[in-house]
């Protein structure tokens, strides 16, 4: 079995401009590079929103940076009369490499279905992006004790109709709603639980070696401290980071995990 390389994906949600998105990434840059270790072996990428990612581009580009980025969603249409929409097509213009889909604010604010997060992701995969799918239960489904039924539920309406050499590329977050920006973590174990039976459902509709490549993250309130025993559990291959992505050492602080 090939290791999965860990990968650190800070979503921004609705923070920062494109002046601030600047001096985020540089400090992330230099902070990383300041850092005892190199961190080639951790994947480090950022979704900043929409307005950012020219910018993130030009100083990535420029400084030649080992940081890759993306945006928080994208439209399930190629292109045409979308008002306010963004294309797969648009953000690989600007060099994104992965798009954040599916995730519970988008589910919840704008009554994102799984037959949507699906349309989406064969759309991007389509256009050569790494989906982020995001799955995960709320609190009224973790306290009836229906967290794997109900999440598996979402990988498999997230996942059909494509194929394994395009499932294991791609990468799926597990954020129990409950844990978001809350402060409440899901124990490691919580999050074993729920990553682990995602690869054997990814398993069970493909095969194991594609479960075997596909990169499992946990999401949820992950901070520099928690993020070391997060990470030591078999099946999570890394992060999604809210609120702690936002500060540039906190953020290298969970890049650089191993310590
Ligand atoms: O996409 C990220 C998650 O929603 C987690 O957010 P958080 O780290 O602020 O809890």
């Amino acid at each position: 079995m090939m290791a999965r390389t860990p990968l650190m994906a800070g979503n921004w949600k609705m923070n920062l401009n494109h002046l601030e998105a600047n001096q985020l990434v540089q400090k992330l840059a230099w902070t990383l590079k300041d850092m005892k270790h190199d961190y080639a072996d951790v994947e480090v990428v950022v979704c900043p929103p929409f307005t950012d990612l020219r910018t993130v581009q030009t100083v990535v580009d420029a400084d030649k940076l080992e940081i890759g980025y993306g945006a928080q969603d994208m439209s399930a249409h190629d292109g045409g009369a979308y008002t306010g929409e963004i294309s797969a097509s648009m953000l690989t213009a600007l060099g994104c490499t992965y798009v954040v889909l599916g995730h519970s604010e988008r589910r919840e604010y704008h009554d994102e279905s799984d037959e949507l997060v699906n349309a989406k992701t064969v759309k991007a995969i389509a256009a050569g992006l790494t989906p982020i799918v995001c799955v995960g239960e709320g609190l009224d489904i973790r306290k009836a004790g229906d967290q794997v039924a109900y999440t598996l539920a979402q990988v498999e309406g997230a996942l059909k109709d494509i194929k394994a050499e395009n499932v294991e590329n791609l990468v799926i977050a597990y954020e129990p709603v409950w844990a978001i920006g809350t402060g409440e973590v899901a124990t490691p174990a919580d999050a074993q639980e729920v990553c682990g039976a995602i690869r054997e459902k990814i398993a069970e509709l493909y095969d194991q070696e594609t479960a075997d490549a596909v990169r499992i993250l946990y999401g949820g309130s992950v901070k520099s401290d928690n993020i070391a025993d997060i990470m030591a559990e078999k099946d999570v291959d890394g992060a999604l980071v809210g609120g702690a992505a936002l500060k540039a050492d906190e953020f290298a602080k969970i890049v650089r995990f191993k310590g």
